[in-house]
């Protein structure tokens, strides 16, 4: 019997050593597929049988493949077992229907905290300092903008910040944001243990949308919280809000937001998501109160590399059968 075949899909840029060296253990294949009905004709032309393991290089994969829906995974081989996912989240694949068809499915989170939680923190400063105001003056060499000036920015020094969704880079974002002398309370569906907590407060729903001068979204998209920060949820915050979304677009509606930033409810806004990427409202591209990144999060060669160590132990369940 010959290696288990491992199927690569999307590119690799920094542990090229280590996807090699699954090749002691493997059959390393390559998709040929352009596009997602290019990719689903080559799963049903029998061209990837036999593949055991797909690991998944999102968001490049994606790009072709597009998310693993039902379609996609009826179409996927039937020697499939394992979908390693490189990504953040299982927001792109339909975990129930792999499990119908007996493959498990990983993701990569915790490798990403530091990453994201920065973002995060980078995003909390340009919103609540402004400083995306004077990016957009400076380049158009207007240096610090229109006259009058824009109104000054505030210090995190003091502020609520609000946690919605306290798992890995929640936590990480919380121990940042203390160090520039933010207070920090939690919303999860379940209240943390003390040693997870670290000191964050606990609070309803509702108090976090009420007492967060700042709120950052942390928690996963899913049909539960697809739009879970909407119009009812802006009203009941604070007048002069912060938000800030390193999540994914879809937790918060942008239409209900784009109203609430034009009628000053919300202050300024940092993102690095959006609901239809990489497609971006016009009302928060053209507003200098909103800070946008291109989905950027992860981008850095630290969390790349360490995506190495997903390739040596798909080389270990490998040899473990
Ligand atoms: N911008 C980026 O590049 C980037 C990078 C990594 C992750 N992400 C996104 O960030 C999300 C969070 O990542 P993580 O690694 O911290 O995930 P995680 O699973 O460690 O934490 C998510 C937390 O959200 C909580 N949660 C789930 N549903 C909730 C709800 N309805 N209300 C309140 N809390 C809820 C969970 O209990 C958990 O504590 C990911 O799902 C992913 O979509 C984005």
């Amino acid at each position: 019997m010959g290696k288990p075949k491992v199927l690569l899909l999307g590119k690799i840029d920094h542990a090229t050593a280590s996807w090699n060296a699954l090749s002691d253990v493997a059959e390393l294949v390559t998709a040929q597929a352009k596009n997602r009905a290019e990719f689903i004709e080559e799963c049903t032309s029998g061209r990837l049988d036999g593949v055991v393991i797909i690991c998944d290089r999102a968001p490049s994969s994606l790009a072709v493949t597009g998310k693993y829906d039902e379609e996609l995974i009826q179409a996927l081989p039937k020697t499939l077992k394992f979908i390693c996912h490189n990504g953040a989240g299982y927001d792109n694949i339909n975990v129930s229907a792999c499990t119908a068809r007996s493959i498990l499915v990983s993701n990569c989170p915790n490798v990403v905290d530091d990453a994201t939680a920065d973002t995060a923190i980078f995003l909390i400063l340009a919103a609540l300092r402004g400083f995306n105001n004077g990016i957009m003056a400076i380049r158009n060499g207007t240096w610090k903008g229109a006259v009058p000036p824009p109104p000054l920015g505030h210090d995190p020094q003091g502020k609520v910040l609000g946690i919605l969704g306290m798992g890995g880079i929640g936590r990480n974002l919380k121990k940042k944001a203390e160090a520039f002398g933010m207070s920090v309370i939690y919303y999860n569906r379940k209240q943390l243990d003390v040693e997870q907590a670290d000191g964050a407060e606990y609070v309803s729903f509702d108090d976090l949308l009420a007492r967060s001068d700042v709120l950052s979204l942390n928690l996963p998209l899913n049909a539960g919280t697809r739009n879970i920060i909407s119009t009812p949820e802006f009203e009941k915050m604070k007048d002069g809000v912060v938000i800030v979304n390193t999540a994914r677009g879809g937790v918060m509606d942008e239409a209900a937001l784009v109203d609430a930033l034009n009628t000053g409810k919300v202050l300024s806004v940092g993102l690095d998501v959006y609901q239809q990427e990489p497609n971006i409202h016009p009302g928060l591209v053209s507003n200098p109160h909103v800070c946008l990144l291109p989905h950027m999060g992860t981008s850095t060669v630290e969390v790349s590399t360490v995506h190495r160590l997903s390739f040596n132990k798909m080389g270990m369940l490998i040899q473990m059968g």
